[in-house]
């Protein structure tokens, strides 16, 4: 039997000596399933998604990352995990300004074996064939420095960069950055497409309720979240 892409059971998670941010009894992600999880700003959205990507360590529970507990694992491990199977497209996408746009897309292949290998012998060429797919052809546009992109063009960077190597989970913290409405459907059923093409998992969160039609499912945080933080 396969293993869901993530199993979380009784998280609890707090910042410090403060309130309780996370207190989750149960949340399933099955593998190739596109969820929405939405939650209003300060809900936890962005603490829980950095605990399933091995960023952040539990206070207490389990956190299966395709069958892997995450909690049980060291740091070390943790960074394993999440450079072979996850693609996280972070909130302020994190790219790396002084790196070209291809450079940095191919940037996770330098660190997972198991990525270089699913991509093969032209890592480039994939760079270039999910950046088109993401709506970036412009050769010039791709050797430049990602620092003079515009917010909707490093988004889909951030997102290329995820999805290259084909990891089996790819998690998104929307940024609440102004994207058109349009484009940013557009984004959202691009990353779609690219996550069934290869099967993976998509989980991806917002404030936003109106994405939610966009998905599979949608969970409401508050729903699953007894700590029920609020902005
Ligand atoms: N590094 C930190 N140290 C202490 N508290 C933090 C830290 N990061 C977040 N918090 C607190 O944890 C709570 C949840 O924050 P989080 O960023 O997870 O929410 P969010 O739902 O992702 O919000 P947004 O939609 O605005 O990004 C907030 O009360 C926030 O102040």
């Amino acid at each position: 039997m396969t293993v869901p892409a993530i199993e979380i059971e009784g998280l609890r998670f707090a910042w410090g000596k403060h309130a309780p941010v996370l207190d989750i009894p149960s949340f399933h992600l099955a593998r190739g399933e596109r969820l929405f999880l939405r939650g209003p700003s300060g809900s936890g959205k962005s603490t829980l998604l950095g605990i399933i990507a091995g960023v952040l360590g539990a206070s207490a529970g389990s956190v299966r990352v395709l069958g892997e507990d995450m909690t049980a694992l060291s740091g070390a491990a943790r960074d394993r995990m999440r450079a072979d199977h996850l693609g996280v497209i972070f909130q302020m996408f994190n790219l790396v300004p002084y790196l070209s746009v291809t450079g940095n897309v191919t940037l996770p292949l330098k660190f997972s074996a198991i990525r270089r290998r699913a991509v093969g012998s032209d890592p480039e060429a994939e760079a270039g064939r999910l950046l088109a797919r993401l709506g970036l052809t412009d050769p010039a546009l791709l050797a430049r420095r990602v620092s003079d992109l515009s917010v909707g063009q490093q988004q889909r960077v951030a997102a290329a960069r995820a999805l290259i190597g084909a990891p089996e989970i790819v998690i998104a913290d929307e940024p609440t950055s102004a994207v058109d409405a349009d484009a940013r459907d557009r984004f959202i059923e691009l990353l779609s497409e690219e996550t069934a093409r290869t099967g993976a998992a998509l989980l991806f969160v917002s404030h936003d309720v109106s994405l939610a039609r966009l998905f599979d499912r949608a969970v409401d945080l508050a729903e699953i979240n007894r700590a029920g933080v609020s902005a």
